[in-house]
């Protein structure tokens, strides 16, 4: 495994295969993301989107790889577990990051992201009296503020309504614009919205999926969205 200097247009790299105690993962895969794009990874429960993100922010204990893996130093992981520390209120626990780092914390940024996600009101709260939506907002704006080139995310928006989700994939596609982001999600549509390359992980391959036209967020009724969302759950249902 290295982490060797990468071309200028590749931010990250995954080439080979994984395996976790002898059992493998995925097989003889090439995984490429491009610098300040948007990549969407969909595929089967199980296949192996997680630990692929584990894998880029170097936090794949177990897991042997046969091949070339290449990732910054330093990224933003939001994973799936919000990983929100209980004895913290909501702005404290975004505003980790900052302090682990010895940083200066910016209250005001922090503030108001929290007041874009719909979570003013809520900066002195625990996290344990918050729904499921709203940790997974809080966990959502403490990845925004990390300030990270390559942000790695882990269906940061599964636990979200459809309304509330757009809204969350409109802003997080603000405030991480030119970064580099590798977006895991089981939703389509989320893909052909967000996504300037998709690619669905398979047992034995990684599939290039043809993405719709324009720049992200894509409005959700766009013609050529709707026909990629369709074209995406075949492609789910036949890889099944
Ligand atoms: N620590 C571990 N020890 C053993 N096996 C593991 C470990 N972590 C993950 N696995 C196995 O590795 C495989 C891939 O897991 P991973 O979490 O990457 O899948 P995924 O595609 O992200 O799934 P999901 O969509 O359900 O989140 C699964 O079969 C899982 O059981």
């Amino acid at each position: 495994m290295g982490y060797g200097p990468l071309a200028l247009k590749t931010a990250l790299k995954l080439a080979g295969s994984a395996s976790i105690g002898g059992t493998p993962i995925f097989s003889d895969i090439s995984l490429t993301v491009e610098r300040g794009k948007w990549t969407c990874l969909l595929g089967a429960s199980g296949v192996g989107k997680s630990t692929i993100l584990r894998l880029f922010a170097g936090l794949a204990d177990g897991v042997q790889i046969n091949g070339d893996l290449q990732a910054p130093e330093r990224v933003a992981l939001m994973a799936q577990q919000d990983l929100l520390l209980p004895w913290l209120n909501v702005l404290d626990n975004v505003l980790i990051g900052a302090r682990l780092r010895g940083e200066k914390p910016d209250h005001n940024k922090a503030l108001q992201t929290l007041a874009k996600v719909g979570l003013g009101e809520h900066a002195e709260r625990r996290p344990s009296a918050l729904s499921g939506g709203q940790r997974q907002r809080v966990a959502l704006v403490r990845t925004l503020m990390e300030g990270c080139e390559t942000v790695l995310l882990d269906e940061p928006f599964s636990a979200l309504d459809a309304l509330t989700r757009a809204q969350m994939q409109d802003l997080a596609a603000d405030m991480l614009r030119d970064r580099t982001v590798l977006l895991v999600t089981h939703d389509p549509g989320e893909a052909a919205r967000m996504g300037h390359k998709i690619v669905i992980l398979t047992r034995d391959q990684l599939l290039d999926i043809p993405t719709p036209s324009g720049g992200v967020p894509r409005p959700v009724e766009q013609p050529d969205v709707l026909m990629v969302q369709s074209r995406l759950l075949t492609t789910l249902r036949d890889a099944a």
